[in-house]
Parts: structure tokens; sequence; C-alpha cells
């Protein structure tokens, strides 16, 4: 499994030492999120904060858009630096459309549920993508409580995974500590999302290994 910290979390007044740590703490992608204070009633930071940060690390950029029409930003986020680029089902009419315009970039592709959204609302494109993440908290702010009736639809991510030979990767964020992520081990999560769990603790080293066990 994988542990994506989110830089949600971080100083920002000193994010590229905040991401060399992670990183050199053991993270595996890093987790970037993208919100727009439209489709989530909170903003972020855009492409060109994560194209500042691109040069110290050559990890994954795992990049989280919380954006409604998230497609008239992909080419945007695709040349500013991101390896995966994810978008909610919800904020799009046209999600098949957005995911075979992500994959033209050369990047991978994501498709993102909420806490209110079943499984079956993506099930359609569950071929075509290489990530599928599932909120385990409503998109917006960080250091929110986990949502535990998410774990079922892990279960069922992994069991239409199986059944027919899938390639995704099933990422959960949100509220994910050191107890939430052992449920979402279990349930058949690939990379663990934390953000004010990582950056909370003094030392981040345990805090990312704390997850992986
Ligand atoms: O997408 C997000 C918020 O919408 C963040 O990735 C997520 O909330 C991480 O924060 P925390 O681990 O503190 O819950
Ligand atoms: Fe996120």
């Amino acid at each position: 499994m994988k542990v994506a910290p989110s830089i949600l979390s971080a100083d920002f007044s000193k994010l590229g030492d905040d991401l060399v740590d992670i990183v050199s703490n053991g993270a595996d992608y890093i987790h970037i999120d993208m919100m727009d204070g439209n489709y989530v009633p909170n903003l972020s930071f855009g492409p060109m904060v994560m194209k500042s940060i691109r040069h110290l690390t050559d990890k994954t950029f795992d990049c989280h858009l919380m954006i409604e029409e998230p497609e008239r930003y992909i080419k945007l986020v695709a040349e500013s630096g991101a390896d995966i680029i994810s978008v909610h089902v919800e904020a799009t009419k046209h999600i098949h459309r957005v995911i075979q315009q992500i994959k033209q970039t050369g990047t991978k592709a994501g498709v993102v549920i909420n806490p209110g959204t079943p499984v079956e609302v993506i099930e359609a494109v569950l071929a075509d993508v290489d990530l599928v993440l599932v909120m385990t908290v409503n998109p917006g702010f960080g250091g929110q409580t986990f949502i535990p009736s998410s774990l079922n639809k892990i279960k069922q991510l992994k069991a239409l995974r199986e059944e027919n030979n899938y390639n995704y990767e099933i990422e959960v964020d949100g509220g994910i500590n050191e107890d939430t992520s052992k449920k979402c081990l279990e349930a058949g999560a690939d990379v663990l999302v934390a953000g004010s769990y990582i950056f909370s603790h003094n030392n981040r080293k345990e805090a990312i290994d704390s997850l992986r066990n």
C-alpha cells in the first residue's frame, strides 16, 4: 500500500520544506488538493503553486480536483506537473469525456466519489481509470471525521476490480489516522491520503509508518 500525504495541511509559508520533509520520511505520492470555492465551500491553491514545487521531487503528484467543470483546467494542471489527475463524478456532466481528456495529456486518470455517491454511478468508467478515490469525508476541508459507510464502497470496488480484471488503485481521502487506516486497508484500499494526521505529528516518519502498519 501507499501513503499520500496531503499538502493541504502543510505550512504554506514553507511549503517547499514541508514537501521535501514528507518525501524524505517515506511519502509514496504527494496529494495535491485544488479547490475552486464553487464545487466545495473552500479555496486552496492552483496549478501555479504545484508548478513552483515540481522541481523539488520526482515523486508522483496525485492531483485531486475539487473544481466544477474540471474539463476547463485539465490541460493546465497536466502541464503544471500532475502525474495523476482525479475529478469528481459529481462535478461534471461528461465524466467519460473528461477521463479521455486527462489520458490524452499523458497523465493518469482518476475518478472521485463523495460520501453520498454510490459506486454504481461510476461503474461505466471503471474500465478506463487508473485510480478510484473514495472520499471518506465530505470534500473541502482537512481535519474532518472519517465516515464509516465508505468502507463498504472500498470492498465493492475491490470486488469489481477482481471480477472484471480492472486496473485501478483504490484510494481513500479524509479523516485517515492510525485507526481508520487499518479499517480501510482491511476493506481493500491501496492508497491512503492523510493530511492533518501526518502534518500535526512532529515525527512525520513515525506518522507515515504508523499508517503503513
Ligand atoms: O481532499 C481533501 C479535503 O477535501 C483532503 O485531501 C483531505 O481532507 C485530507 O485531510 P485530512 O487527512 O486532514 O482529513
Ligand atoms: Fe484530497
